[in-house]
């Protein structure tokens, strides 16, 4: 039997002496065995053996003094390693990538290997320590080498330490003399690598057709025509409507330059300008669309839809019909609020007393309290009765239709403006009240509109170059948490303080419900026409929801009970089920993590204590006070809650470290945060 042979195997490094290692010893095992040393491990004074192997040409003057001249030598020729190629194949064509190794030859050496190999669809830039960045690139793919990688690049591709090319295996096979007993083994082995491979990039591939496949079906299928673009212009997709559109068949626009095929100045100056506003009217081919372009920030591509204007106005002028105009009356007066909770009666006697007072207010409260209706009270019991009332709500309305909405616009202001131009609701509400409606879902340009208009008290159209006088009363009504959507900046404190020169908060219904009987007796008679009655139980039953779209939802289901009845009578099993109740929505209010709260009031005293001190306070300011420490001391005492001075003191310090109140100054007394009010209302909500 032929003697075992002995591989020494030199590197520059630890990890790629453990790989290079196992790599050698696979292919020649059982005939020979490998030892490995790396330069930063520390080298022997000299070595013997059968065949010495260096991983790279550069480490040849640091090692030829442990070298012995009469053993053979090879220098490895490296390739990349090919279990780790997928993660490269699936980067997006044409993205920057920073290629990092450890030395210049390496790294450029590492990058024509993957070019030969085909991976050609990125762009490399290469990197080595003390070599320039490129700072538009943010990924990294690195040979083994990531702790090199500039550290302002996130996203770091390892595909391991290079391995020996198979030239350099064969190499080590015939300089060992065992080319002949390893050919078949290094032939079955290769193969095996190449069939793995080719069956990985396979499936890469067939689960991307499909995908691709699935894509284009979802994309034909809508109604707008589509197109897609790579930050040259490149046409990279585009759906069959687009086809139609541009009436050319989709294989000779693909790859061409999207500029030769929108030919038209307004939309290219739009599509490729720097106009914040996401979608546009602009007319292409004679015909109007809403234009709508964005950038995909992964992929910098860029996708362009035209909607059919027709249907997007239908839409819109659907919406419109329903959430403008509700009215140029205001239906509600103070005497259609329904309830005798003694929180309603101060929202109702604190909006009396507003109503009066030409100032802007703001109105703040959960979906469906009743902001509507006690805007449209305000005005009925203000100076401007007589004067229109109009509501416009925000929420589902686009930003341009917004703007023409209320500030109107000139004649030829933009693509499909009217002849004449046209008055907007400001105007028409002229010696009137407005109410804007979830004022948290205007753009920052109409907020900055709104303030102007607030501060001169007169506007411009759109288009337009004069100022027109006008005379409004504001009303707005919120259900976000304004001072958080300050802080984030999504709202303007300016515009915040203007609006709520006067304020009113609206409870929720579940913290009222002694008067859910009279809002139901009420809509009953309303809706049944007075010949409906109904069950205790399912009164019984319906005072344990806890009503998240407060009294709109309770209208609704009764609505619904008194459609599904029989014999004029509501009972159990005409309750719906429970998915017909809205769910809370944290987002509704403050975002609060109620339990976090309650933990943090737990840990510092009894809690009940705390909600009686807030819940004095907040009751206190509905009346117009604030109530000072002395006055707390002796409620509290009344209401069985015997605590010193000092320990209200100390109590209201913990408030206010909360966040949950403001202590005066002097003999001011404390108010409740509209934090406070919101956490008071949670934790009563939850029993
Ligand atoms: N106290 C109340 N008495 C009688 N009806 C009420 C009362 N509160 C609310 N409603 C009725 O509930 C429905 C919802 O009220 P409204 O539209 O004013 O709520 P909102 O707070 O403005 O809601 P959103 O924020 O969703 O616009 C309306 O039909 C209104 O008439």
């Amino acid at each position: 039997m032929e003697e075992t042979k002995k591989v020494i195997l030199i590197t520059g490094t630890e990890d790629t002496r453990i790989s290079l290692h196992k790599q050698i010893q696979q292919f020649i095992y059982p005939l020979g065995v490998v030892e490995s040393y790396a330069s930063d491990e520390g080298l022997p004074s000299m070595v013997s053996g059968d065949l010495i192997v260096l991983s790279t040409q550069l480490l040849m003057d640091e090692v030829v003094h442990v070298l012995d001249e009469s053993i053979p030598l090879v220098i490895a020729r490296r390739m990349i390693n090919y279990d780790f190629i997928d993660k490269i194949l699936v980067l997006p064509k044409g993205k920057n990538v920073l290629l990092v190794n450890d030395v210049q030859e390496t790294t450029i050496e590492t990058i024509e290997y993957l070019k030969r190999l085909g991976i050609d669809h990125l762009n490399y830039y290469p990197y080595y320590p003390g070599g320039e960045v490129n700072l538009e690139c943010t990924i990294a793919i690195t040979p083994g080498e990531a702790h090199l990688v500039p550290t302002h690049i996130k996203e770091v591709i390892d595909i391991g330490p290079r391995l020996i090319d198979m030239t350099s295996i064969m190499e080590i096979f015939r300089k060992l003399n065992i080319l002949d007993e390893r050919a078949d083994a290094l032939s079955e082995k290769y193969i095996k690598k190449i069939i793995q491979m080719a069956k990985k990039l396979a499936q890469y591939s067939s689960e991307k057709t499909a995908l691709n496949q699935q894509l284009m079906m979802v994309i034909n299928n809508m109604n707008d025509a589509i197109i897609v673009a790579d930050e040259k212009g490149t046409i990279q997709l585009m759906n069959d409507n687009m086809e139609t559109l541009l009436k050319i068949p989709k294989k000779r626009v693909l790859q061409q330059n999207i500029r030769y095929y929108l030919q038209d100045q307004a939309l290219q100056d739009f599509i490729f300008g720097e106009c914040q506003n996401r979608s546009r009217i602009l007319s292409f081919r004679q015909q109007d669309f809403v234009v709508e372009r964005f950038w995909m920030d992964e992929s910098n591509l860029l996708v362009v839809t035209f909607k059919n204007p027709h249907e997007t106005l239908e839409i819109e002028r659907k919406l419109k019909r329903e959430l403008i105009n509700k009215g140029y009356v205001a239906k509600y007066h103070f005497n259609n609020i329904i309830g005798e909770s003694k929180r309603i009666q101060e929202a109702k006697a604190i909006a009396k007393k507003l109503a009066p007072v030409d100032y802007t207010i703001l109105i703040e409260g959960e979906s469906g309290t009743g902001k509507e209706l006690f805007a449209s009270a305000i005005h009925n019991s203000s100076k401007r009765k007589e004067g229109p009332f109009l509501g416009v709500n925000f929420s589902a309305l686009s930003e341009e239709l917004v703007e023409s909405e209320l500030f109107g616009y000139e004649e030829g202001a933009f693509t499909g403006a009217k002849k004449g131009g046209k008055i907007g609701l400001f105007e028409q509400a002229n010696g009137g009240t407005i109410f804007l409606d979830e004022i948290g879902d205007i753009s920052h340009k109409i907020q900055t509109r709104l303030l102007r208009v607030l501060q001169e008290k007169e506007l411009m159209r759109v288009g337009g170059s004069r100022n027109i006088p006008i005379d409004v009363r504001i009303i707005a009504a919120t259900n976000k948490n304004l001072l958080e959507m300050i802080e984030t900046g999504e709202f303007r404190e300016d515009l915040y303080h203007r609006l709520k020169s006067l304020y009113l908060h609206l409870p929720p219904l579940r913290t009222r419900k002694e008067d859910l009987q009279l809002l139901l007796s009420y809509f009953l008679k309303q809706e049944g026409k007075g010949k409906i009655k109904i069950q205790q139980e399912v009164v019984q039953q319906l005072t344990e929801y806890n009503w998240y779209g407060n009294v709109r939802e309770l209208r609704n289901i009764i609505n619904y009970m008194v459609a599904v009845c029989d014999d004029n009578l509501i009972q159990l099993k005409d309750l719906p089920d429970k998915h017909f109740f809205q769910k809370a929505k944290p987002h509704n209010n403050i975002n609060l993590n109620v339990d976090e709260d309650i933990t943090k009031l737990e840990n510092y005293g009894d809690i009940r204590e705390f909600l009686k001190i807030m819940e004095k306070i907040e009751d206190a300011g509905g009346s117009g006070d604030n109530i000072g420490r002395g006055r707390l001391v002796s409620i509290l005492k009344d209401e069985g809650f015997p605590l010193t001075e000092q320990k209200v003191r100390y109590r209201l310090d913990i408030l206010e470290e909360l966040g949950y109140i403001n202590k005066g100054k002097g003999r001011r007394g404390s108010k409740i945060t509209l934090r406070g009010k919101e956490i008071l209302t949670k934790i009563i909500s939850l029993g």
